[in-house]
C-alpha cells in the first residue's frame, strides 16, 4: 500500500512535512487587494524567503523530510499531458472563465510554459499587462471589472500549507476553503493526491466538492482516536458533523471522537490553531481571549450515534474538562499566550504566539518575536526552537500554519 500519510497526533516526532516557499505571488499583493487576499500588510519577499528557508532548515536539522507542494504539483503535471491539460482547464474554469477568447488565450499562455513555470505562474497570478487580450465579448472575462489588475489572482497564502488540506490518521481532508482568495490552493492538493504515486492509496475523508467549508488550521489531531475541530470563521458546524460521520463510519479511520471548539469569528483568530495548539501529551498553548467573561467556552463532544446517520453530541462549557474527558487525562497544563496579560497576550497572539508546531512531545518550533510566551513555555519545560518572523508573520500565521505534517512517528 502506497500511503504517504501517517498522522495520529499533533506531537509525534515529525518525519515528513509539506511546505510552500513563498514566491512571486507575495509581490502581487497591493494595498487595494490586501484585505481580499487576507493579508494585513505587504511582506518583503526576499526576507520572507530567507525566513522560510530558515524554518525549513530547522525542521530538516531536527530530522524531518521537507517536501514542497509546488514540486509535487510539478511532478504530477509533468508526467501526464492529459492531467496537466485537465488541471489548467479546472484552474481557469474555477476562476470563472468560460470557453472563449480569454480562456483560450490564457490556456495558450500558460500551456506553452514549462510545467514548473506554469505552476509558479499559477501561484504568482497572471497580471493583465502580461498579455494582450482583445476583449470582444464582455462576458468572456471573469470578474469583468476593469479594476482587477489580474486575469488570474495570486495565491499569496499558499505558504500556509496547513489549511487547504489536513492529514488525519492515514487519510486526508481536501478542503473547501472559505474565501475565493484561497480556493485554488486545494485544487492543487486534489491533483497531487489523485495523481502522485506517493499518495496513491490515501483515503480522502472528505473532498473539496462541498458547499460547506473547513480549513486545516481548525483540524487538530489530539490522539489516534480524537480530533479537535474549531467552529470558526473558516469552518462550519455543519461540516464538522458531516466529517464526524465519515470518520466514524470509515473502517480505515481510527477516530471515534470529535471535539468541536467554538472560537471567536474574526481575522486574528481565523482558525483554532491561532489560539490553541497541543505541545505535549498533557500540555497546550491557549489564548485566553477565546473564553467568555466567566471563563466558559462552547465545546461539543461528538461520538458515534445509534446508526451511521447519527452522532451523539454532548455540550460542555469548560475546555479543560472537555480535554480531560476526551483524552482521559487527570491533569492538564494550559499555558496562556503572553501569560494572559491584557496587553501582551493579544499582541503576541496577533503575531502567532499561540501557534506552535510540535516536532516531538514537548519540543516545538515557534516565532522568535513572542518572547514572553516563549519564556513561559520554557518555564513549563518545553524545548523551543525559535524561527525568524519579521515578514512571514504579516500573513497572520505561524509555524503550525506554515506546515502540513504528512508523517509523524506514532506515540
Ligand atoms: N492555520 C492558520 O491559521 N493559517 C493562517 C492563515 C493566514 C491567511 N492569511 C488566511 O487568512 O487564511
Amino acid at each position: 500500500m502506497n500511503n504517504g500519510i501517517n498522522v495520529n497526533s499533533e506531537i509525534g516526532k515529525l518525519k515528513t512535512v509539506l511546505l510552500h516557499r513563498p514566491g512571486a505571488e507575495v509581490e502581487n499583493i497591493t494595498p487595494d487587494t490586501m484585505n481580499q487576499l487576507l493579508f494585513d500588510d505587504i511582506p518583503f519577499l526576499k526576507i520572507a524567503q530567507k525566513e522560510h528557508d530558515f524554518f525549513a532548515q530547522t525542521l530538516r536539522d531536527n530530522g524531518a523530510e521537507t517536501l514542497y507542494i509546488e514540486q509535487l504539483a510539478t511532478e504530477v503535471l509533468d508526467k501526464d499531458r492529459a492531467v496537466r491539460d485537465e488541471f489548467l482547464t479546472r484552474i481557469l474554469t474555477e476562476a470563472g472563465y468560460r470557453h472563449g477568447r480569454t480562456f483560450d488565450e490564457l490556456q495558450e499562455y500558460l500551456g506553452s510554459m514549462s510545467t514548473k513555470d506554469m505552476v509558479d505562474k499559477i501561484y504568482a497570478g497572471v497580471r493583465k499587462n502580461e498579455l494582450d487580450i482583445k476583449r470582444t465579448i464582455l462576458s468572456d472575462m471573469a470578474g469583468s471589472d476593469a479594476e482587477n489588475l489580474f486575469y488570474l489572482n495570486p495565491l499569496p497564502n499558499a505558504y500556509f500549507t496547513r489549511d487547504p488540506q489536513a492529514s488525519m490518521g492515514v487519510g486526508m481532508t481536501i478542503n473547501r476553503m472559505t474565501f475565493p482568495a484561497r480556493q485554488p490552493e486545494s485544487l492543487i492538493t486534489e491533483f497531487i493526491m489523485k495523481h502522485h504515486p506517493r499518495f496513491k492509496d490515501t483515503p480522502i475523508w472528505r473532498d473539496r466538492n462541498h458547499t460547506t467549508r473547513i480549513e486545516g488550521g481548525d483540524e487538530l489531531i489530539l490522539s489516534k482516536n480524537v480530533v479537535a475541530i474549531g467552529v470558526s470563521e473558516r469552518t462550519s458546524s455543519k461540516t464538522i458533523q458531516q466529517l464526524a460521520k465519515e470518520l466514524f463510519k470509515n473502517p480505515l479511520s481510527t477516530f471515534d471522537t470529535v471535539l468541536a471548539v467554538e472560537i471567536p469569528h474574526n481575522h486574528a483568530m481565523m482558525h483554532l490553531d491561532t489560539v490553541f495548539t497541543m505541545i505535549n501529551h498533557d500540555q497546550f498553548t491557549v489564548f485566553p481571549g477565546i473564553f467568555h467573561g466567566d471563563g466558559s467556552i462552547n465545546t461539543f463532544i461528538l461520538t458515534p450515534g445509534k446508526n451511521e446517520e447519527e452522532v451523539e453530541i454532548e455540550h460542555l462549557t469548560d475546555l479543560e474538562k472537555a480535554l480531560k474527558k476526551v483524552l482521559k487525562l487527570t491533569e492538564l497544563d494550559l499555558i496562556e499566550c503572553g501569560g494572559g496579560d491584557a496587553i501582551i497576550a493579544p499582541r503576541e497572539q496577533w503575531n502567532d504566539g499561540s501557534n506552535t508546531l510540535a516536532i516531538s512531545p514537548g519540543e516545538i518550533v515557534t516565532y522568535d518575536r513572542n518572547y514572553v510566551t516563549i519564556g513561559l513555555l520554557k518555564e513549563h519545560g518545553i524545548k523551543v526552537h525559535e524561527i525568524l518572523s519579521s515578514e512571514l508573520a504579516r500573513g497572520r500565521g505561524g509555524a503550525r500554519c506554515m506546515s502540513q505534517p504528512l508523517w509523524r512517528e506514532d506515540l
